[in-house]
């Protein structure tokens, strides 16, 4: 049983924190919280145990009322992995501390790759974390394309690969991140940090990215050209990428015009918090030219590196290999959502049509 600590729960903390709690082999030993907002009431209600990320502020815990079991120093002394998930750049500033307990840690991909000894994706990179004491789960649209790139690359080899992200402009419950009315290239400059990014997963792949944010908040969404090394059919594209575990296929059938219709169709389907743990491509986008491959695919910012956490702290902690850890995961979570529809059961989630 590896037990984990969560040292931030947040929008990625207490989604990692609900998917360790759900295997089988882990044990969710505590989460922790910066300030005693309502993200208490969420680890209270599901019996987290709740330790103070920040040792001076405890006395406002208290003032609230709300009931510690210690701090983050007691939380790494009674965990096997601690899954950082603090805002962007205070992970960084916590590694000396995890160094300092002696305590292997996972870092999300708002951080420098430099933060930690690898970078993990289950898909393209789960051995680099096995020896590892500090890993970084590349961020939601590294992993996204990763996922992507991986099987093309396998399969048809990548010349070179351009994407456009239109990036969401924050998460839903951030009423201070905007644009409210534009979209602005975000960084202006090319390449965005996700193609070094990817390179850091698929170290071979000839990626460039360019990207910008959008007044959204439900998704990220990729312009995809990949140029590849053979000219395969759409066919053949499709039934790749249907084959990857971690990739939905939206069908054309469906009537699945957005982000918002792909989100609801997750709540629909019984996902925790209308989750979609899954690349998202459109299957009717995917088009070939001659060796030229263009398609769209949303991501979900919020849940698609859940999986990747559960995996990294496995292929740290563990022997499990790759293809033990993903079904692992994929069968615990309920990740992996049925491109045919109407066939009478809800990706996984236990309802069926007559529920
Ligand atoms: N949101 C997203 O779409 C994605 C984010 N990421 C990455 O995941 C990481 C976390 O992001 P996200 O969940 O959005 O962030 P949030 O701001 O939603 O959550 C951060 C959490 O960390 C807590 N916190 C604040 N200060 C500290 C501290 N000093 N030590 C420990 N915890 C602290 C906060 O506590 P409190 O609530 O009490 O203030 C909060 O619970 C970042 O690296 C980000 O880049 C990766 C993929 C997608
Ligand atoms: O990892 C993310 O995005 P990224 O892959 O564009 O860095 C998350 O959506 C967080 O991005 P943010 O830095 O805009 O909050």
């Amino acid at each position: 049983m590896t037990r984990v600590g969560v040292n931030g729960y947040g929008t990625i903390g207490k989604r990692v924190s609900d998917a360790v709690a759900a295997q089988p082999d882990m044990e969710l030993v505590g989460v922790t919280k910066a300030s005693p907002d309502y993200g208490v009431e969420a680890a209270a209600r599901r019996g987290y145990d709740l330790y103070a990320a920040v040792e001076d502020r405890t006395d406002e815990f208290a003032a609230a009322g709300v009931d510690l079991a210690g701090t983050l120093g007691d939380l790494l002394d009674a965990v096997d992995v601690v899954v950082d998930c603090a805002p962007s750049g205070v992970g960084e500033r916590n590694a000396p501390v995890y160094e300092a307990h002696d305590t292997p840690a996972v870092f999300q991909g708002g951080e420098d790759a430099a933060v930690a000894d690898a970078s993990f994706n289950a898909r393209g990179r789960f051995e680099a974390a096995r020896d590892a004491e500090t890993v970084r789960v590349v961020s939601c649209n590294t992993t996204a394309l990763s996922r992507l790139l991986a099987p093309l690359d396998e399969t048809f080899g990548v010349e070179k690969a351009r994407v456009t992200l239109v990036r969401r402009g924050g998460d839903p419950s951030e009423t201070d991140r905007g644009p409210i009315n534009d979209i602005v290239p975000d960084p202006a400059t090319v390449p965005s940090h996700h193609g070094p990014d990817v390179n850091e997963i698929l170290p071979d792949v000839a990626v460039d990215t360019a990207a910008l944010k959008a007044p959204v908040t439900g998704m990220h969404t990729h312009s995809v050209n990949v140029t590849l090394e053979t000219d395969p059919d759409p066919e053949a594209v499709r039934d790749l990428l249907a084959d990857e575990g971690r990739i939905f296929l939206v069908p054309e059938a469906a009537g699945i015009d957005g982000a918002g219709a792909l989100k609801e169709y997750a709540a629909d389907a019984g996902r925790p918090r209308g989750d979609l743990w899954e690349n998202c491509v459109w299957e009717e986008s995917i088009s070939v030219t001659g060796q030229d491959l263009y398609l769209f695919q949303n991501v979900h910012q919020e849940a698609d590196v859940v999986p990747e956490n559960v995996d990294a702290i496995r292929a740290m902690a563990t022997d499990a290999d790759a293809a033990e850890s993903v079904a692992r995961t994929n069968e615990t979570l309920g990740v992996g959502l049925d491109s045919r529809l109407g066939n009478g059961e809800l990706a996984h989630t236990g309802l069926t049509a007559d529920d």
